[in-house]
This record gives C-alpha cells, sequence and structure tokens, in this order.
C-alpha cells in the first residue's frame, strides 16, 4: 500500500483542502494520512473563518507521521501561519521526505487570504526549493514570477522562471485562463502541455487541491512527474465533467463517481 502524506487546511464544506485530499488520495487506492495545518469555516459560497494551528502542534503532528508510517509522498496546500513554512520544511528536511508537491494556495477563489504575507515569503523560501513539483494557478504563478500571463507563451515564461528561481519542477494551470483550460509543466529543461477544453460547469470548488493530490498519489505508485501530472489531469477532468451540483455557490467536485477507473 502506498502512503501519502497531505499538509494543508481543512474545509468543513468538504470541497476544497484536507477533505478533498483525503478523498482524492484513498480513490487512488493509497493510503491517506493529514497534517493540519488550520481549520477553516468555509462553505460554496465563501470564507467565513480562519484558526491557525500552532507551530509546536504542526511540529507534533509531522513527528507522529514521519516516526510511524513514512509516506511515499507529501502534498502541501494552505499554510496560514507566518512560520508554518519554515517548520514544516524543518521537519521534511530532517525526515528527508519525498516526493513533495506544494500547491503554493494564495487567495480562495471567493477571495479570502488563505496564507499571510509572511507566510508567502517563507513558503517562497523554504518550501518551493526543497519540493519536486509546484502547482500554481495563473494568479499565483503571476506572483512568483513576476510577469503577467495571458496565453501558453506567457504560461511558459513564467514557469521557467519561477523554476530557474526556486529549483523545482513547475505545473502552471490553466483554470484561470479565458477559453481553454490548458495546464504547462516545465520539467528537467523541457515543456509539456496538458490540453483540455473548458467544461462548461462552475463548480469547481477544489479543483487545485484536487489535482495536487493526485499527482502526488502518481508520484507516491512510480510515476515520473510528467506522467503523473497526465494521471492527475485526466482524474480532476472527469470528477469536473461530473457537474455535481451541491451547495448555494460554488460546488465541489464529485469523486467517487469514477472508482472503477483509477485503480
Ligand atoms: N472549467 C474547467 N474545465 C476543465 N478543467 C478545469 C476547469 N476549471 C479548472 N480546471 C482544471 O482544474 C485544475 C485546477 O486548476 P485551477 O482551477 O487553475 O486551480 P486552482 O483551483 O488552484 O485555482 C487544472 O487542471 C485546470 O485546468
Ligand atoms: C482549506 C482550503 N485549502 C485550499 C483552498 C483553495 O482550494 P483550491 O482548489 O485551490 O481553489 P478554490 O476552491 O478556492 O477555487 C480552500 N478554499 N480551502
Amino acid at each position: 500500500m502506498k502512503t501519502v502524506l497531505t499538509i494543508a487546511g481543512s474545509d468543513c464544506s468538504g470541497g476544497a483542502g484536507i477533505q478533498a485530499d483525503i478523498k482524492t488520495i484513498t480513490m487512488h487506492y493509497c493510503y491517506a494520512m493529514s497534517v493540519i495545518t488550520a481549520l477553516t469555516a468555509q462553505n460554496t459560497t465563501g470564507v467565513y473563518g480562519i484558526e491557525q494551528t500552532s507551530d509546536e502542534f504542526i511540529a507534533n503532528q509531522l513527528d507522529c507521521v514521519f516516526t510511524d508510517i513514512f509516506p511515499d509522498a507529501v502534498k502541501i496546500g494552505m499554510v496560514y501561519g507566518n512560520n508554518s513554512a519554515k517548520v514544516i520544511a524543518d521537519k521534511l528536511s530532517f525526515y528527508k521526505a519525498k516526493n513533495i508537491v506544494t500547491d503554493p494556495v494564495m487567495v480562495s477563489t471567493s477571495g479570502s487570504r488563505l496564507i499571510s504575507e509572511q507566510g508567502l515569503e517563507n513558503l517562497k523560501k523554504y518550501l518551493l526549493p526543497i519540493s519536486a513539483l509546484a502547482t500554481p494557478n495563473v494568479p499565483e504563478a503571476e506572483i512568483l514570477s513576476g510577469i503577467n500571463i495571458k496565453n501558453l507563451q506567457d504560461m511558459q515564461n513564467a514557469a521557467k522562471i519561477i523554476s530557474d528561481k526556486y529549483g523545482c519542477a513547475v505545473l502552471c494551470k490553466g483554470g484561470h485562463l479565458e477559453d481553454c483550460s490548458d495546464d504547462l509543466l516545465y520539467f528537467d529543461g523541457e515543456f509539456y502541455t496538458y490540453p483540455s477544453v473548458r467544461i462548461d460547469n462552475p463548480n469547481t470548488h477544489g479543483t487545485g487541491c484536487t489535482l495536487s493530490s493526485a499527482i502526488a498519489s502518481n508520484l507516491a505508485k512510480g510515476f515520473e512527474i510528467p506522467q503523473a501530472v497526465e494521471n492527475a489531469k485526466a482524474y480532476v477532468t472527469r470528477a469536473i465533467g461530473v457537474k455535481l451540483d451541491l451547495g448555494k455557490g460554488r460546488g465541489p467536485l464529485m469523486h467517487n463517481y469514477i472508482l472503477q477507473n483509477f485503480k
């Protein structure tokens, strides 16, 4: 049994964060573990409160996981606190964690900040350099690279800038582009494009969380990054395409419908 750890925030409505990650990892027939960095009170209409986990308690959770069941891959999502990224990076380095996928979550689609300014500086300084892969969406890639992104060429430029700066592979996600949802990977000096038509579905809460945990699950199973991304993209595309419609706002994805196809 392959094991995957998610280090992220809890979404009580089950669409994003830890809950989306555990569903995704489980659907990939991997064993899911979690280190919770923050509690959020949120639903499909927005984020209504955030409670940060203390640095000591994040460290305590990481010790409990790594001294007992060593994860084959680690996904990092919402890292809210000023020093959380450093605490996490120190522990991951100490335990020699492998296959680290960092989704540099900054702002929810509903507009709430999910990381502090200092937290973001520490994510850049400590977490990205130890990651195998970072998975920014377009606004996050603009912040990390310092350039505007309107098309695939801009995504290529941004991914290379981020990769050169932080030393990790970069998947720039296209969910925020105007007419398509193509994703772009820069890995080992090469560009890979993952084309997809835009699915007409407003219910995309947790797509980024789902994609990054699906990539981590595929890395845990032994796939190389380009193939892991291809498999994960197929998973998230299917989960959006089911068009589950729950809640009063931007609803979550459907995971269990696709049980048969991702053994
Ligand atoms: N409407 C859509 N149709 C098809 N794919 C989508 C759609 N929205 C998002 N995606 C895909 O979901 C994944 C997450 O992308 P994105 O929404 O940009 O990330 P985030 O949730 O971090 O903002 C990407 O693979 C993206 O291409
Ligand atoms: C607890 C928590 N973590 C991450 C997010 C952001 O989720 P993501 O899939 O990146 O995007 P949106 O769902 O905000 O579009 C979150 N909302 N909560």
